[in-house]
């Protein structure tokens, strides 16, 4: 489903972050990126999300080469891809519910298509009774599960999260990790990038590791 073959990223004219990075994520396949902070997890998930360009290499993404993909095929194509971003990026004027709904409502859905699915997604993430408060009341394990919930209601191909347990107790890693399990199930692949070793322990799952520019898979 994506491939990377010797993808290298550098910022501006600083180090290279990353080196001759080659890996595959098959469809429906449920994988942990780690390594110490700083190595790059944050970097690689923006290149799977391609919010950034790799310096050299090939990435080839749902089959279509990365760098001929135009800025207007860009939106349509990351519809496939789910992105929970570790500071959450939650909009402070909109509800949990219209949060979620968001990149419904901007593709121009018409709301009746749409509302009974969130009511449920939200449901399912354990949200069900905090769909009509805003951002600023939600604790910050509420926050996670709605930035997932939103990562997820057009239905990915692939989501990808980076540090999802960072700001949680482990109990509600524990209950987070079980629901990427069970989106995973259903036919999702996913990509969780953390330090949690703990959490890592938890499921036998492909390890992508990542340390000082190289990357390392251990199946
Ligand atoms: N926009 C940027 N411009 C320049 N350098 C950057 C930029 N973003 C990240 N870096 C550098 O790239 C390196 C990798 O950062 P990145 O955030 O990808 O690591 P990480 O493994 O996700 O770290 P952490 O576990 O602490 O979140 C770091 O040295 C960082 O300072």
């Amino acid at each position: 489903m994506i491939r990377f073959e010797n993808v290298g990223l550098r910022y501006g004219m600083g180090p290279e972050i990353l080196r001759d990075i080659s890996f595959r994520i098959p469809e429906r396949s449920f994988q942990f990126l780690t390594g110490p902070s700083g190595t790059g997890k944050t970097t690689l998930l923006r290149l799977l999300f391609m919010s950034l360009k790799p310096t050299r290499g090939l990435i080839t993404i749902f089959g279509k080469d990365r760098s001929r993909i135009t800025r207007e095929e860009l939106p349509l194509i990351r519809r496939n891809i789910g992105m929970v971003f570790q500071d959450f990026r939650l909009l402070d004027h909109l509800t949990t519910y219209e949060n979620v709904a968001l990149p419904l409502r901007v593709r121009g859905r018409d709301e009746s298509t749409y509302r009974n699915d969130v009511i449920e997604l939200l449901k399912w993430v354990g949200l069900g009774d905090r769909m009509h408060v805003y951002p600023q009341v939600l604790s910050g394990g509420e926050k996670q599960r709605a930035a997932i919930a939103r990562a997820l209601v057009e239905q990915p191909r692939i989501l990808l999260a980076d540090e999802p347990t960072g700001n949680v107790d482990p109990l509600l890693a524990r209950r987070l990790l079980r629901l990427f399990i069970e989106l995973n199930r259903m036919g999702t692949a996913v990509v969780i990038a953390t330090h949690d070793l703990g959490l890592m322990d938890q499921v036998d799952a492909r390890r992508m590791v990542l340390s000082e520019g190289r990357l390392e898979i251990y199946d």
